[in-house]
């Protein structure tokens, strides 16, 4: 997850470390002009099913408008970590994508990998204004100063509701729980035996996802690792060892061994699925999977109203809010022409532009980078018409930018999140305590922490 943080302006501003970045010249917009043909770019991403479909429609749009100049193959590539695991092979083999879709966590780690080059040096090459992209979103990309990625898929993390679920357990689906206690008390009244005691729907499921841990911690006002969230010097600790990722870690392991949660492990897919198939009456996910819950009224859409509700905070009196989530584009450098980084930089401000960020807010459920696409029209009705878009909205909103807001930046921080993970899995699944498990994460991540930024430097 990322930062919706600091009072950053458009041009960014926070972050400790070097900026980053390849050594590669800045092509100016003539390199577009000299290139002969057609300049063919590879862009890869994670975006999958509905999400898939809203990515091709914006790639489509640039092909038709840049037509016979630059054209666009848009390829799949597994889950965040899947695509930057393939991303790591192509730094290795000199093969990486023209553009690369990374998820927030992943910054650091492309900063320091020095492939790409910072869109600010291309942006202020040609005059190109940051002021409409949202700023707490520009924050969390700029490193070293410099916005790093174009802004693409920003999101929050919001509670999911099955309204008919809610209401047969005599819930008011507007008056959502708003704290762990209250999610845990919600959660047992939702959930369903059949005459043979078996649970025919559970009251609560999500991912053992390491993004929520990150953003109740942020919500308390904590720091989830040191160095001022990695923002003013590289980290060298998580702190999992209390606060919001204790308690989160024995409340989880609490409801699933209680019988109250279903607990599909780690991948996301997994427990967005059994909420879209009415397995579980309330969910904790992204709003970008908004637009695949309700799949624009198709029949794709799960088959009962879907509600959002602002994420949980651990007590009633954590008065931080959520941190960004989603991911940005960046464009390669490093072994790519000067016409392709050209072309990689039309793309990226096409696909951040205000009409094209309304029609993927609307398509998806992310909220749109483009501080503009929030006041077209189509937005505006469409919010209207379907209120659980603009909940993640109210939550952007609501944030008071802060450190811990921003989130944290390390350069490991996917390996991180998967050890705690796993230790949260280990805690649900057997007889650890969340004490013990998350003690022996510590001392792994930091390890991994130690190793990582003695190599970067
Ligand atoms: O599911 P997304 O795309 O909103 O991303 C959620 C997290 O920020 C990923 O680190």
């Amino acid at each position: 997850a990322c930062g919706s943080s600091s009072k950053g302006g458009s041009s960014g501003g926070s972050s400790g470390g070097s900026s980053g970045g390849s050594s590669g010249s800045v092509p100016g917009a003539d390199a577009l002009d000299k290139a002969s043909g057609v300049v063919n770019l590879t862009f890869w991403h994670s975006m999958k099913d509905t999400n898939q479909k809203a990515v091709t429609a914006i790639v489509d749009a640039f092909n038709t408008k840049y037509q016979g100049k630059i054209h666009v193959t848009d390829t799949y590539q597994g889950s965040y970590d899947d695509a930057i695991a393939k991303y790591k092979t192509a730094v290795s083999s000199h093969t990486t994508p023209s553009l690369m879709q990374v998820y927030d966590v992943g910054t650091r780690f492309m900063v320091d990998s020095k492939q790409t080059i910072p869109v600010a040096d291309l942006a202020s090459k040609d005059g190109y204004a940051l002021g409409d992209l949202q700023p707490n979103i520009v924050n969390y990309y700029s490193v070293g100063g410099k916005l790093q990625s174009m802004p693409f898929n920003s999101s929050m993390p919001l509670l999911y509701i099955n309204v008919e679920a809610f209401k047969k357990a005599g819930l008011d689906p507007a008056n959502p729980p708003k704290t762990l206690d209250e999610l845990a008390d919600a959660a047992k009244k939702l959930t369903v035996k059949d005459a043979n005691g078996t649970t025919t729907q559970y009251g609560f499921g999500a991912a053992d996802y390491g993004w929520f841990v990150e953003q109740l911690t942020a919500e308390s006002g904590a720091l989830y690792c040191d160095n001022d969230n990695g923002r003013t010097a590289r980290a060298t600790k998580l702190n999992l060892d209390s606060g919001a990722p204790l308690t989160y870690t024995k409340w989880w392991s609490d409801l699933v061994k209680g019988g109250y949660a279903s607990n599909t492990g780690r991948p996301t897919a997994d427990a967005q699925a059994a909420f879209k198939a009415g397995k579980v009456a309330m969910n904790l996910e992204s709003t970008g999977v908004l637009g695949g819950y309700v799949d624009a009224g198709t029949k794709a859409a799960a088959p009962f109203t879907v509600a959002t509700a602002a994420f949980p905070k651990v007590t009633a009196a954590d008065s931080g809010g959520p941190v960004i989530g989603g991911a940005s584009l960046w464009i390669d450098r490093a072994g790519h022409s000067d016409a392709e980084v050209r072309a990689a930089w039309e793309f990226a401000k096409f696909a951040a532009s205000a009409p094209q960020q309304a029609a993927w807010h609307q398509a998806t459920g992310y909220f749109p980078v483009s501080v503009a696409a929030l006041q077209d029209p189509t937005d505006v009705a469409y919010r209207q018409k379907h209120p659980q878009f603009q909940t993640a909205i109210d939550e952007l909103t609501a944030t008071k930018p802060s450190t811990a807001t921003a989130g944290c930046l390390l350069g490991v921080m996917p390996q991180a999140r998967a050890d705690l993970e796993q230790a949260m899995l280990n805690v649900a699944t057997t007889g650890t305590t969340a004490e013990a498990a998350l003690a022996d994460a510590s001392t792994k991540i930091a390890k991994l922490i130690s190793d990582y930024n003695s190599a970067v430097g």
